[in-house]
């Protein structure tokens, strides 16, 4: 089965395309949020993360999300060491989740695609793209954060120019229905190719 990679930058866009694709009848996968279900669920995960990050990467048996993110944002050691122990699991569920799909292809969105290397397993990439202004008014508006922590996970990500050179499609993700009418034509051409 084909396997299209869909990332961007924070606060880009990526779920809102995700979620255009899955309209289309399109399964998608997204990579954050299956990790995310892994750090709650799995009591090996659990354990590794309390060895590197002590008591406090839980707070009632729930990942403390600001905990890990003021240390890992700002330690790029720490963020490969909890890498180490996450992303092996996410390939792993990955595989599994594959298996039962039946389409011609899927959407896989991972945040981090290119910086950790997973586009190499794509098929096709999509980057979706926004400028950096809109992006950080957009996350303002979505989260309980501040400037500064946006700017911080930007620092650990590829810039959109990175991205897009390795990319097959790109979605300018700015207006909501242009966007929508990129991805119709995006995925009648992927059909097209398969
Ligand atoms: C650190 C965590 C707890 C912070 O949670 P929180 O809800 O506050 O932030 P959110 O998940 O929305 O992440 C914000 C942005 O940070 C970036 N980001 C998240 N994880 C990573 C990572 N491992 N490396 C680099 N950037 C990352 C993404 O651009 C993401 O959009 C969370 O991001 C997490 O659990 N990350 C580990 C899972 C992971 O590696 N995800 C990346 C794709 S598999
Ligand atoms: N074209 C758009 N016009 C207006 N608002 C948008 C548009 N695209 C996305 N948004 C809004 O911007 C916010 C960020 O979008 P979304 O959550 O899809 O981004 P993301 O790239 O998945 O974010 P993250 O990197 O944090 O996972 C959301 O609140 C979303 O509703």
């Amino acid at each position: 089965m084909i396997i299209v990679g869909l990332t961007g930058g924070i606060g880009s866009g990526k779920t809102t395309v995700a979620k255009q694709f899955e309209a289309l009848g399109v399964p998608v996968y997204i990579a954050d949020l299956e990790a995310k279900n892994l750090m709650n669920k799995s009591k090996t995960i659990k354990r590794e993360l309390v060895e590197l990050f002590g008591k406090k990467a839980y707070i009632k048996g729930e990942l403390n999300k600001q905990f890990i993110a003021d240390i890992i944002f700002n330690d790029k050691s720490y963020l490969q060491k909890m890498n180490s122990i996450v992303h092996p699991r996410v390939a792993k569920h990955f595989e599994k989740w594959m298996l039962r799909q039946d389409t011609p292809y899927v959407i896989k969105e991972v945040a981090i695609l290119f910086e950790n290397n997973g586009y190499k397993t794509c098929d096709y990439i999509i980057t979706v793209t926004a400028p950096k202004e809109l992006r950080i008014e957009r996350l303002l508006m979505r989260d309980d954060t501040t400037k500064a922590k946006i700017e911080a996970i930007m620092k650990n990500q590829w810039t959109d120019d990175e991205k897009t050179k390795l990319s097959h499609y790109v979605v300018d993700n700015v207006d909501l229905s242009t966007t929508l009418s990129k991805v119709v034509d995006i995925h009648e051409d992927i059909l097209k190719r398969i």
